[in-house]
């Protein structure tokens, strides 16, 4: 799709734009084997529907709570894209002062559609590109790049109306090469930690990977859209799927924890859990009972998706704390996100993801299967546009037009833990 291309042509069959994907769709598909399909386990032919360019994904099974809500409208009509409500069954928590939804086929789900006003939604992502895709974060970009000191964002504000300076590979200067590019996340499997494990499984060796011999010499303004993801906290190793504790624990910036903490209050953790059965919850009292003291985010990613980047189905299981709330804010353009069971074979619900929405994945569903399979382009909210706040914020917007930000926050270890090994 070029950028001309609205998504309001790329969804009417009689349009330029639709013909085109179906005379490439037809070409793609031509050799292609019958039956594939068959072997697609239920999550796996979710993924495929969505993520096809043609035809473009019916929304209809889709969850999308905005619906439920007349402030939203005008955001709905813009962006074309619409999910239903009548598709999944949902249940709005009755004594919440938001609204708080769960999903009874995924116990312990917990949506807060537009949890973020406007204001907070912009502070994120200039947060986001300012703050957190830099040192002493690690992101996908500085395994490969030689990343200017102020991070990507600041080198690329500093140099819009200079002349950009060239950011060189990493591989230039060293001897270790690896094949690999900035492409999508890198799908490993790993042990699920757990508390009898995880001192083994942290003195596993964890390489620091290797520079991609294939990159070539770029300018911030090309490489900002090459940034996929920023580490905070506790440090993550990508090659083993585990955390690096020998790096230290970074500190969780104090005004996240707060909005993080603050959701997970805001749940009336009796309403979703009262007569669940779906987790068998260690000791006398259910841990959900105490998440509002007990409850402290120390690691996260940032990821960064562009119009057509897809996050494969995955399980979240390098976390000691296997059941404690993982709070996930969506800001920028909507995605479709599925989230199913233990294996792919459970058929996954399909949920709309807006700018502003908080998602926590607690208890069961903290290990069930989950993905990203499409963003939807064109769904940009007002708010984020050039022009809905001051002139600083017209960079912002251009970059988000095309972008969709998630800030994916976890426990690892319990409140007040130290890790024995830990001599710092
Ligand atoms: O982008 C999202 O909504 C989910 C991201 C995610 O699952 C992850 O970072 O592990
Ligand atoms: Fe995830």
């Amino acid at each position: 799709m070029t950028s001309t291309t609205s998504t309001a042509e790329l969804l009417d069959p009689t349009s330029p734009a639709y013909k085109k994907a179906r005379r490439q769709f037809y070409k793609a598909t031509k050799n292609r084997p019958q039956n594939v399909e068959q072997d697609w386990t239920p999550f796996r032919a979710a993924e495929k529907r969505f993520k096809a360019r043609f035809p473009p994904p019916d929304l209809s099974t889709v969850l999308d709570l905005a619906q439920l809500d007349p402030s939203r409208q005008q955001e709905l009509d813009d962006g074309v894209w619409r999910g239903s409500t009548h598709s999944s069954t949902y249940k709005r928590l009755e004594g919440a002062s938001k609204p708080v939804y769960v999903i009874p086929a995924v116990p312990g789900l917990v949506i807060l559609p537009s949890y973020l006003n406007d204001e907070e939604q912009r502070e994120l992502v200039r947060w986001s590109l300012e703050k957190q895709a830099r040192e002493p974060n690690p992101t996908n970009l500085d395994i490969h790049y030689h990343l200017p000191d102020g991070g990507l964002w600041n080198a690329y504000i500093d140099q819009k109306s200079t002349r950009e300076e060239t950011i060189l590979p990493k591989a230039l200067d060293s001897d270790v090469v690896e094949e690999r590019t900035t492409g999508p996340r890198q799908l490993v499997d790993n042990t699920p930690i757990s508390v009898e494990n995880y001192r083994s499984l942290s003195e596993t060796p964890k390489p620091p990977p290797a520079p991609s011999a294939t990159v070539t010499p770029s300018s911030p303004s090309s490489l900002l859209y090459k940034l996929r993801w920023a580490n905070i906290g506790w440090y993550y190793h990508w090659g083993t799927k585990q955390y690096d504790f020998s790096h230290g624990k970074g500190e969780i910036d104090q005004r996240l924890r707060q909005i993080c903490k603050s959701a997970v209050e805001t749940v009336q953790w009796n309403e979703v859990y009262e007569g669940a059965e779906a987790v068998e919850w260690e000791g006398s009292d259910p841990e959900w009972k105490s998440w509002g003291e007990t409850y402290e985010p120390d690691a996260g990613i940032v990821n960064f998706y562009q119009s057509k980047d897809t996050l494969m189905a995955h399980v979240d299981r390098s976390e000691v704390c296997k059941t404690s709330p993982l709070v996930s804010i969506s800001l920028g353009n909507a995605a479709v996100f599925l989230i199913g069971g233990d294996t792919r074979d459970t058929q996954p619900v399909s949920i709309l993801l807006r700018s502003g929405d908080v998602v926590i994945m607690s208890g069961a569903c903290r290990r069930a299967y989950h993905g990203v399979p499409r963003i939807l382009e064109g769904t940009l909210p007002g708010h984020l546009k050039a022009g809905a706040a001051g002139e600083d914020w017209a960079p912002f917007a251009e970059y988000l037009e095309t972008t969709r930000i998630n800030v994916n926050v976890r426990q690892v270890f319990p409140k007040g833990f130290k890790p024995p090994f830990l001599t710092s």
